[in-house]
C-alpha cells in the first residue's frame, strides 16, 4: 500500500501509456512504442535514465516544458540540445546524497576489510587475509558536491583526516561546509593522491573529468591506497586501473560504476581479487526513490506554474 502513491506519480508523469490515443507512434524508445497523445505531454520524469532524450523525441513533443532527472549525474543528456528546444531541466541533488554516500562508505569499508573476497570463506580467518585500518586514515574526496559533503560527514566518527579537491563542476569552495566536516582543502589533485589512503571519486562526468584518474594519477597514489569510484565509470581509465591493480601500483579498487555497465563477463576487472564491483547501486534504496520522485514532482510543478524551479540545471 505504502508504495502506491509513488508508483502512481511515476506512472502519471513518465508513463505515456496513460495518455492514450488511438494513433500508434513507433519510436526507438521502448517507452514510446505505445500510443499516446504527443501534444499533451508537458513534462518527462526520467526514471533511471529512461526514456532516451534525443532530437527525435524532443521534436515529437511540441508542448514539452520540463524534464526532471532522477539523479544528480546528467552525462546521459545533451543539455544544449534540450535547452535548444526551450525545455527546462532539473535534477535531484538532495534526494540522492545520503544513499550514494552510504554506497561509497560501504565500498570503502568492504574493500578495507576484504569483506567480499573472504565472505564465501567460512574457514577461520587466515593471517594472509589481513585488511587495512580505516580509523585515522586519510580520505581524499575528489568533488565536494552534496554527495562528497555527506561522505565527509560520515567519516567524522572514524577520525579520518579528510582532504578535499574540488573539480570543475564545483569550482567554488564551500568553506563553511569544510569547517563543519573538518576537511582540509587541497589545492592540487596530485597532492591529494599522494597523501590519501582512500581516494573517493565523486565528480560528475564531463569532458574535463573523463579519464581524470589515469595511469599517472594511479602512480601518484600510495601502493597501499584504495580507489573508490561512485561517480561515473569513465572518470577512471579502466585499462590503466587493471594494470595498476595487477602490478600492485595501488592496493585495491571498489567501483559502483564502470564502462560499460554492466561489464562484459570476461572483463579483466571481474577476474581480479582486489576489486569490488557493484552494479551502480548508488541511489537505489526505496526511500531515495521516493525522495527523488518528490523532488522531481516539485520541480515539474514549479516549471508548469511558471515558478522558480528548486533544482533547475542552468546551462
Ligand atoms: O545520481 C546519480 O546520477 C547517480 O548515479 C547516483 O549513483
Amino acid at each position: 500500500m505504502a508504495n502506491k502513491p509513488f508508483l502512481n506519480l511515476r506512472e502519471t508523469i513518465t508513463g505515456m501509456e496513460e495518455l492514450i490515443s488511438q494513433r500508434p507512434v513507433p519510436h526507438k524508445n521502448k517507452h514510446f512504442e505505445k500510443p499516446y497523445l504527443r501534444d499533451k505531454v508537458q513534462a518527462i520524469y526520467l526514471w533511471w535514465h529512461k526514456p532516451v532524450v534525443d532530437r527525435e523525441l524532443l521534436q515529437s513533443l511540441p508542448n514539452l516544458k520540463v524534464i526532471a532527472n532522477s539523479g544528480v549525474g546528467m552525462d546521459h543528456l545533451d543539455l544544449k540540445l534540450i535547452a535548444g528546444f526551450g525545455v527546462k531541466m532539473a535534477n535531484a541533488p538532495h534526494a540522492v546524497s545520503n544513499s550514494t554516500a552510504d554506497t561509497g562508505m560501504a565500498l570503502l569499508l568492504a574493500s578495507a576489510r576484504r569483506i567480499i573476497e573472504v565472505a564465501p570463506n567460512v574457514e577461520y580467518c587466515e593471517a594472509d587475509l589481513l585488511g587495512v585500518e580505516v580509523t585515522r586514515a586519510t580520505l581524499g574526496i575528489i568533488g565536494m558536491g552534496s554527495i562528497g559533503y555527506k561522505i565527509a560527514l560520515r567519516t567524522a566518527c572514524l577520525k579520518y583526516s579528510v582532504i578535499l579537491f574540488y573539480f570543475f563542476f564545483f569550482p567554488v569552495r564551500k568553506e563553511q561546509e569544510e569547517q563543519l566536516v573538518g576537511a582540509t582543502y587541497c589545492g592540487k589533485l596530485e597532492s591529494l593522491l599522494q597523501q590519501s589512503d582512500f581516494v573517493m571519486v565523486v565528480v560528475s562526468l564531463t569532458p574535463q573529468t573523463r579519464k581524470l584518474i589515469g595511469k599517472r594519477e594511479m602512480e601518484l597514489m600510495k601502493p597501499t591506497a584504495t580507489l573508490i569510484n561512485i561517480s561515473r565509470g569513465a572518470v577512471v581509465d579502466q585499462e590503466a586501473l587493471v594494470s595498476a591493480l595487477q602490478d600492485g601500483v595501488i592496493r585495491a579498487a571498489a567501483l559502483d560504476v564502470t564502462y560499460p555497465e554492466p561489464l562484459p563477463r570476461d572483463h579483466p576487472l571481474l577476474k581480479l581479487k582486489n576489486v569490488i564491483i557493484t552494479p551502480h547501486l548508488g541511489i537505489k534504496t526505496e526511500k531515495t526513490a521516493r525522495m527523488i520522485t518528490e523532488e522531481a514532482v516539485e520541480n515539474i510543478l514549479a516549471a508548469l506554474h511558471g515558478l522558480p524551479m528548486p533544482n533547475e540545471v542552468k546551462l
